[in-house]
């Protein structure tokens, strides 16, 4: 009788991993240079088109530049770092069955559900045979609005949840959207201390060392840091895709690290995807469901996730 087949297992040296590893991270960077289904210019000039937005959206960004100054910011962080805070548990489908409900008043692209817009981002990265964890990334990346369910977080409304970011305490940048709605009503701007270049921030001091006005990006960066094995380059796509002064305005380049200059480029890669596949077809979640639940249990150790 023939012996069953044996499966050799090599241990491998730290050096070899590490070569391994290398390897990846290269395969993985070319990947963001590879052509996607956005390269077409003509297709882009649709988004972000502020001028002709509806009140809705005009209201939201004023209210929202008005009422993001130094002073909430810091007590919306303290309320999240409370240890006592009271953290709901879901599983991120579950969570992003929650979101399903919340129409964004900040966005003036899509009228499809949240879900449907998680779904499409992830769907587009996949098609475009990006890694796996860009896939995973573009599924979660906007269910830190769930936060606006959470009155333990202590949200205010919209505008301290969804909307594009900026720096606060330094000068408001003029690549913000409707930018003339900080002089007129933002405390800070009047303020000699934030209102310079620089403001309260050091020459490249790091983006991480920066506060960004308080929304999901930043709220979700801390859930996914602490409880997903997902790498750096996720992590700030996660944290800076709202931040478009920064990725697309060429803003704030005065704050940035070395570090900082890694982190535009995976973010710029991960941008298309979250804008324009808004105007894709409507996926399947049910259809779906499998594949992406395999995907976030390859990255995800515990099912249910802290909020
Ligand atoms: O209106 C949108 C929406 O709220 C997105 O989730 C956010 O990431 C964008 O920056 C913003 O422009
Ligand atoms: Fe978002
Ligand atoms: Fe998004």
């Amino acid at each position: 009788m023939a012996p069953a087949a044996t499966i050799e297992i090599t241990e491998k040296t730290g050096a070899e991993l590490e070569a391994i590893s290398d390897e990846i991270d290269e395969i993985n960077a070319a990947k963001y240079d590879s052509k996607s289904k956005f390269d077409d210019e003509k297709d882009k000039a649709a988004f972000r088109n502020y001028e002709d937005a509806n009140d809705r959206v005009k209201n939201f960004y004023r209210e929202q530049h008005y009422k993001q100054t130094v002073t909430y910011n810091l007590a919306a962080r303290n309320r999240f770092y409370s240890s006592t805070r009271p953290r709901p548990e879901m599983t991120i489908w579950e969570a992003m069955e929650k979101l399903n409900t919340l129409i964004d008043e900040s966005d003036p692209d899509t009228s499809l559900s949240q879900i449907q817009h998680l779904l499409q981002s992830a769907e587009a990265i996949r098609r475009d045979g990006k890694p796996r964890w860009m896939q995973l990334t573009g599924l979660i990346h906007d269910l830190g609005k769930l936060m606006v369910f959470f009155p333990e977080l202590g949200t205010q409304g919209q505008w301290d949840v969804v909307g594009d970011t900026f720096a606060v305490g330094c000068a408001f940048s003029e690549t913000c959207v409707y930018p003339q709605t900080f002089a007129e009503g933002n405390p800070d701007a009047k303020n000699p201390d934030y209102n310079t270049e620089y403001g309260i921030y050091s020459p490249n001091c790091g983006l991480d060392n920066v506060m960004l006005s308080w929304g999901h990006d930043e709220y979700l960066y801390h859930v996914v840091k602490d409880q997903s094995t997902l790498p750096d380059e996720a992590l700030a796509m996660i944290r800076y895709h709202s931040f478009y002064p920064w990725h697309r305005g060429g803003a704030y380049r005065h704050l940035m690290c070395d570090k900082d200059w890694e982190m535009l480029k995976a973010v710029n890669a991960f941008n298309p995807y979250d804008l324009y596949s808004k105007s894709d077809g409507v996926p399947d979640a049910v259809k779906l469901k499998p594949y992406y639940m395999e995907l976030i249990a390859e990255f995800f150790p515990n099912p249910v996730v802290k909020w």
